[in-house]
């Protein structure tokens, strides 16, 4: 496997012993086969005088092994979008390729005691990329990706849930990821409780309190659909709040054409772009995906317009009853 993705792997078993040793070892056996005796041996050291359950660490950076307890609200996310799989506004691409060489430079930029941006806001209505983008993001800053729940998080039995809190953000203050926190409106509901639920005001002002203090190693996203329900308090704690639209006309073709690259087509789906007015990307990828199945399951190889129109009335009907639940 090339270095890089070996060393991509490293990263992302960060944290989870066994997974760390086996990449580790991966490396060790890479070197031994190019003949790098001296370096192989010199790693293979260093990993057995790291942290074992008896010895103190030695050698090795002691992992921080992530809370076990933290695993119902969090979640490692192996990328596996890249940048190719993503349509972005040019004023997004703009925004996070400042945030990527800002990031490289990042201890240089210390140094001469500026910040760094490294907490980020992303708003917008649903399926409209923010996950993916924090996925792709990951990908190109080579940190693995952290997805906190934060509605489970702050459901969780309220003891634990400060402790665990406190955990997470020990860990991203000390190891480069990007922790991303979904569905942080969530908070903002949270916090306007009041009464019996007083306790867990308090869990959400410390965390607060935490996002404010952290300077991550990495990057700290939250992402909301509900932008107005954030108050100035939150707002102001982020370096960054970028917005994810719905995709107007161009960015539609430009989302149809990707998705379609690859797919060998009897008509222009172009055509169809007056009727696809506000849907989110992630609806247009259901009626893309359908599209094609519907052509593999018939065995054509070719998508015809029918395969799609159909896939589009199923998106239609399965609109109106999303839009009919969220009325009730
Ligand atoms: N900008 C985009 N470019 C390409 N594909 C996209 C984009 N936005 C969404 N998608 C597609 O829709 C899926 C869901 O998007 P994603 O999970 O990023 O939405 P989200 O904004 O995080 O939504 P939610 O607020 O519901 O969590 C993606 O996995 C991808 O297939």
């Amino acid at each position: 496997m090339a270095r890089g993705e070996l060393m991509k792997k490293l990263l992302a078993s960060y944290g989870r012993d066994e997974e760390f040793r086996a990449v580790a070892e991966q490396i060790i056996g890479e070197e031994e086969k190019k003949n790098n005796r001296v370096l192989a041996r010199s790693l293979r050291k260093s990993l057995e005088t790291g942290p074992s359950p008896r010895s103190k660490p030695r050698g090795l950076a002691p992992l921080i092994p992530f809370p076990e307890s933290a695993g119902d609200f969090i979640e490692l996310v192996e990328p596996s979008h890249n940048k190719q799989d993503i349509v972005l506004s040019s004023e997004n691409v703009r925004i996070f390729l400042s945030l990527l060489r800002e990031y490289r430079r990042g201890d240089e930029i210390r140094r001469r005691g500026l910040p760094v941006r490294s907490k980020l806001l992303f708003c917008g209505p649903p399926g409209c990329g923010k996950t993916l983008c924090a996925e792709v993001f990951a990908a190109e800053l080579g940190l693995p990706l952290y997805i906190v729940k934060i509605d489970r998080l702050i459901s969780s039995y309220l003891g634990e849930t400060a402790t665990n809190i406190r955990k997470i953000f020990e860990f991203a203050r000390k190891q480069p990821t990007v922790l991303f926190f979904d569905e942080f409106d969530a908070l903002a509901r949270a916090r306007s409780e009041d009464g019996e639920h007083s306790e867990l005001r308090r869990v959400v002002n410390s965390l607060l309190i935490f996002i404010d203090r952290i300077q991550p190693k990495g990057f700290l996203v939250a992402a909301t659909n509900f932008d107005q329900s954030l108050d100035s308090a939150i707002w102001r704690r982020f370096d960054e709040v970028i917005w994810f639209d719905r995709p107007d006309r161009r960015m539609a073709a430009r989302f149809l054409r990707m998705k379609f690259k690859n797919v060998p087509l009897q008509f222009d789906p172009e055509a169809h772009l007056d009727g696809l007015d506000g849907y989110s990307y992630a609806e247009l990828e259901r009626i893309c995906v359908q599209a094609i199945k519907a052509s593999i399951i018939d065995q054509r190889k070719q998508v015809s317009e029918k395969d799609f129109l159909d896939a589009l009335v199923d998106e239609r009907r399965r609109r109106r009853r999303t839009a009919r639940i969220a009325e009730a």
